[in-house]
């Protein structure tokens, strides 16, 4: 099983809303390097169990699904958005919903899902670099990775942003709605057994409640300059 390549990885984890897919399409721009949202194949294995008639209570059904998804990432230019494309469906939209991310957080519990999903996160790694995003992309998925940088953002802040966007969207929810799902998908996350979220020994944590956007990135990118001196 192919782990490390001397390609070098930036990986990004942390809960959700504290900015790693923000901070990970900006480095990965800045860099002109690749870039693994592997939240989204998460995301991808509950919709396509959901779409299939699965039971995602069945450990074993949803794994099958994992190890046969049939997905495309269309990306234009290194760095930039890409579509993703489910059997041939483009479904970009429908995987960020919040819905999609709670079915997301329960699949992603399942021992055999992550190990139906693991070289398929490693294939990523391609040169002239990786910018990969998640949960456990410096625990388990890249734990080689030059360079490892667990992004925090307290529970309050994290609702706020995700309220902004999700306005932005034309969408209307309660901050306290979302502050509850937030705590309740951190929990699920942190407590699993298998491949738990929390930083590498040799992650640096970055709190990202009081940066902007911009900081945050010339952070990221200092970190990585730093790694490399
Ligand atoms: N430092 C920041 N300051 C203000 N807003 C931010 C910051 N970082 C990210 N945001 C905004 O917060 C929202 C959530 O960010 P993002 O989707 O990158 O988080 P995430 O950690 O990838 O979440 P998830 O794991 O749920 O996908 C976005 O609208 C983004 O623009
Ligand atoms: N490496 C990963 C990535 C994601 N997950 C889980 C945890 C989240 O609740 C869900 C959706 O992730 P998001 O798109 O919000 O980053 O998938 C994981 O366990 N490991």
């Amino acid at each position: 099983m192919k782990v490390s390549s001397g390609i070098p990885v930036i990986t990004l984890d942390g809960p959700s809303g504290s900015g790693k897919g923000t901070i990970a399409q900006l480095t990965a721009q800045a860099l002109g390097w690749n870039i693994l949202d592997s939240g989204a194949l998460y995301r991808l294995t509950a919709l396509s169990a959901e779409r299939q008639g699965v039971d995602l209570a069945d450990e074993n059904a949803v794994a099958k699904v994992a190890e046969t998804l049939d997905v495309r990432f269309e990306a234009r230019t290194p760095g930039q958005p890409v579509s993703v494309i489910l059997m041939g469906d483009d479904v970009t939209l429908e995987i960020r919903t919040e819905t999609c991310g709670a079915m997301a957080s329960r699949v992603a519990a399942y021992p055999l899902v992550r190990a139906a999903l693991l070289q398929r996160q490693r294939d990523f790694q391609s040169a002239p670099g990786l910018v990969a995003d998640g949960r456990d992309m410096g625990t388990v998925v890249f734990p080689d990775a030059p360079c490892k940088i667990f992004m925090t953002a307290s529970a309050e802040v994290r609702a706020r942003r995700r309220y902004d966007q999700l306005k932005q969207q034309g969408e209307s929810v309660k901050i306290s709605h979302l502050l509850n799902e937030i705590k309740e998908r951190d929990e699920r996350d942190m407590n699993r057994s298998n491949a738990p979220l929390r930083p590498a020994d040799d992650a640096v944590v970055l709190d990202t409640s009081d940066f902007s956007v911009d900081e945050v990135l010339e952070k990221v990118l200092q970190i990585w300059s730093s790694r490399q001196s």
